[in-house]
């Protein structure tokens, strides 16, 4: 309520309008006047008057027809009138006057303390109906407010449902009697944690409100997302309500992904699109400088899709890429990005590998994979097409995402001049190294099923009696054309693809079958040491491989060593022990092969069931020249003594290493002293020369 109120004084002899005006003097009003009855009107239309004092003797028109003229306009109906008029006035007049709508009656002369107390009467009664006007209009504002579009929800402080608006029946289907009385819980979605809940009513407690994007379940069970504020209500500090207003935005969720979609992604492939390909190669630049990863670019453009373009047809033309699309994510592992930069170029982002010819690996199986026919639906026409690959590795190929996109383009352009359907990395010798480990890969992989592998037996000698007393069994690799590998130069390459388990339990099986004809044949019973790979103790079912070779063989458990390195007992002590002792329980014997190069750590070794420590070549090799070395296999063979295990010297080539071994107490050699790994017959015949010799 602003301003002042006003008064109009009606009358017209202005002595009787200068002393009402000096009556009412110094009250908290604006005081007009009007000296007949037309002017009054008027100014009582274009203004709002508290009150009007009216003469009702007056020339022309008369303060009747004046009121009556006022009450019978909607402006000012309302407008309190007192009429003034002469004391000696009948009572029938003051009738005609209320009839004509006066509201009081004063008589002249006036008495100032009358005039002024029935002005302050309708002075506060005209401020009373301002405020109730106001409230009137307040109310009415908040009642539109409240049933607007957003769902509005009350809840006292116990969190109990006391109102709810129309927008929220519509949004969540419960009437406002079915949510009346419940708690707001009714609407959980269930997919947010207690984390979540607990953090929105922490805000509204200690910051005075939440506002955030929540999931919540209408009654049919359907889950929306929605945007809700919650502000708590106070009175004298102490909360009394909580008001919810949420906004159902699955509309905008939904147009968000879309532009989300076509902002990113390839509208006929669905694949990320260049835009995403370079947020997400950024990010994999960040990823390897932090940890320090490695990551590949592989640019791939198809070879021979023109040609099926122009002749079937761009229909055909898309139906061909979608399907590639399809193929190539088949390829790939969930991690790793494919995105289409258009026509048919396509890129692989594979970040996080462990070598820079992992990628190689992947490309291959991209070529073989889209180097199978396709069948077109639309055309029913089979039609083949290739690929060529052009690979750029983080860190050597470039650190920018540019960089890395434009080698793996120029690598690009090399496979398509060496012949298509091929990959080639940005810089040579990773072509070279990986198509050969490639080519190797593929060679070992059918090795077995070929017959080109073969057990070599190295002689294992007890160091006192210089009598054989076992072998370790070695690999060979005999290929007919490339001629002989040595293990070297793929134990290594195998283990890192996981061939190792295929051929490891090949090994053990065909050693202990060569064990089991030799005891047949007659010769003495010895120990054969075969290799078992980390990889192959960790992930294969070595016990079982163990138990069932021993049993299907008839080869004695107590013949029987497996030799492991430090390296592969270390990862997961528990399952370790657990191996180790189902195989000691097996009766065979375990060895810790190459010691001192890895852990050596004597304290460790002995919580696991060992039977024999090899002291690794290194050791041996400059024996007697080498103080250290000595130093470090007198101390391996006095230790392992005093652990309880057997010591064997690996690599033994000369009579003084053998003399020191001999004078420190070592059990077991093995070397090219006695003998280089030879072939079983060639063992065999060791084996008779030494019975025959007593
Ligand atoms: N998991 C498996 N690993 C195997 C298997 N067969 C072999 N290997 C491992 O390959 C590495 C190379 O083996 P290889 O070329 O056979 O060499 C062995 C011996 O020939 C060699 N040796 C033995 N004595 C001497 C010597 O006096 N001088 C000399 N220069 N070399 C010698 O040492 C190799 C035996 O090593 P180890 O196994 O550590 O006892 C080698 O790491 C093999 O382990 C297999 O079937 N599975």
């Amino acid at each position: 309520m602003t301003g002042k109120a006003k008064i109009l004084i009606v009358d017209d002899n202005p002595n009787n309008r200068l002393a009402i005006r000096t009556i009412l003097k110094g009250i908290d009003a604006e005081l007009y006047e009007a000296d007949n009855g037309f002017d009054a009107l008027t100014m009582a239309i274009e203004t709002e008057y508290a009150l009007v004092l009216l003469d009702v003797q007056m020339p022309e028109m008369d303060g009747y027809e004046v009121c009556e003229q006022l009450r019978a306009d909607a402006r000012t109906a309302d407008t309190p009138v007192i009429f003034l008029t002469a004391a000696y006035k009948e009572n029938r007049d003051k009738m005609r006057g209320y009839s004509a709508g006066a509201t009081d009656y004063l008589t002249k002369p006036l008495d100032d303390h009358i005039l002024k107390a029935k002005v302050h009467v309708f002075l506060r009664l005209y401020w009373q109906y301002q405020q109730l006007q106001e409230n009137n209009a307040a109310l009415a504002l908040a009642a539109s407010v409240f049933e607007s579009q957003q769902g509005i929800v009350i809840s006292n402080a116990d969190n109990i449902i006391v109102r709810v608006n129309k927008a929220f029946s519509e949004m969540t289907s419960y009437s406002a009697e079915e949510a009346i009385g419940k708690n707001p819980s009714i609407l959980k979605s269930g997919r947010h944690d207690t984390d979540f809940y607990r953090a929105m009513w922490q805000s509204i407690h200690n910051l005075g409100a939440w506002q955030g994007e929540i999931w919540n379940r209408r009654k049919n069970g359907e889950i929306y997302p929605e945007w809700l504020s919650i502000t708590p209500v106070k009175n004298n500090g102490v909360i009394t309500h909580y008001i919810g207003t949420m906004t159902d935005i699955t509309e905008y969720k939904s147009a968000e992904a879309q532009i989300h979609q076509l902002a990113f992604y390839d509208s006929l492939t669905g694949l990320p699109n260049r835009r995403l390909l370079l947020e997400r190669l950024q990010h994999g630049i960040e990823m390897c400088v932090r940890d320090n990863k490695l990551m590949t670019v592989m640019m791939l453009d198809l070879d021979n899709f023109k040609p099926v373009n122009d002749s079937l047809g761009h229909l055909a033309g898309d139906e061909l890429l979608q399907q590639v699309a399809g193929r190539l994510l088949d390829c790939l592992r969930t991690a790793d990005m494919i995105a289409r930069l258009g026509g048919d170029e396509f890129t692989v982002l594979l970040e996080n590998i462990t070598h820079a010819d992992d990628a190689a690996h992947v490309a291959e199986n991209i070529i073989t994979a889209l180097s199978k026919p396709f069948y077109l639906v639309l055309e029913h026409k089979e039609v083949r097409i290739g690929v060529s690959i052009g690979i750029s590795v983080y860190g050597q190929h470039g650190t920018t995402p540019q960089l890395l996109m434009d080698h793996a383009d120029a690598a690009l352009y090399k496979a398509k001049d060496s012949g298509r359907n091929c990959f080639a990395y940005f810089s040579e010798d990773l072509t070279i190294a990986a198509r050969s480990r490639i080519e190797l890969e593929s060679r070992l992989r059918g090795v077995i099923e070929r017959e080109e592998l073969l057990v070599y037996y190295q002689p294992q000698v007890d160091i006192a009696t210089d009598k054989i007393i076992g072998a370790e069994a070695l690999i060979r690799w005999q290929q007919p054309v490339e001629g002989f590998t040595s293990p070297g130069q793929f134990i290594g390459f195998a283990e890192e693809t996981g061939l190792i388990d295929i051929i490891g339990a090949w090994i053990l099986r065909e050693a202990c079958r060569q064990g089991r004809q030799w005891l047949d044949a007659g010769l003495p019973p010895l120990v054969l040491a075969v290799n078992v790979s980390p990889h192959q103790f960790r992930h294969s079912n070595i016990i079982s491989l163990v138990a069932d070779v021993l049993n299907d063989t008839r080869f004695p458990a107590h013949c029987l060593e497996l030799e492991l390195t430090e390296s592969g007992l270390m990862d997961n002590q528990d399952k370790t022990r657990f191996i180790l002792d189902n195989l000691r329980q097996l009766g065979v014997h375990i060895a810790i092969d190459d010691f001192g190069t890895g852990y050596s750590s004597l304290a460790y070794l002995k919580h696991f069931p060992i039977t024999t420590l090899k002291i690794d070549k290194s050791f041996i090799d400059d024996i007697p020249y080498q103080q250290d070395d000595m130093a470090i296999a007198s101390t391996i063979i006095a230790m392992g003594h005093i652990l309880g295990f057997k010591i064997l010297a690996e690599g033994v080539e000369t009579p003084e290493q053998l003399a020191f071994l001999l004078e420190k107490g070592c059990d077991n050699y093995q070397g090219y002293i006695k003998s280089k790994p030879v072939p079983a017959h060639e063992f065999a015949r060791l084996l008779r020369d030494q019975q025959r010799d007593g």
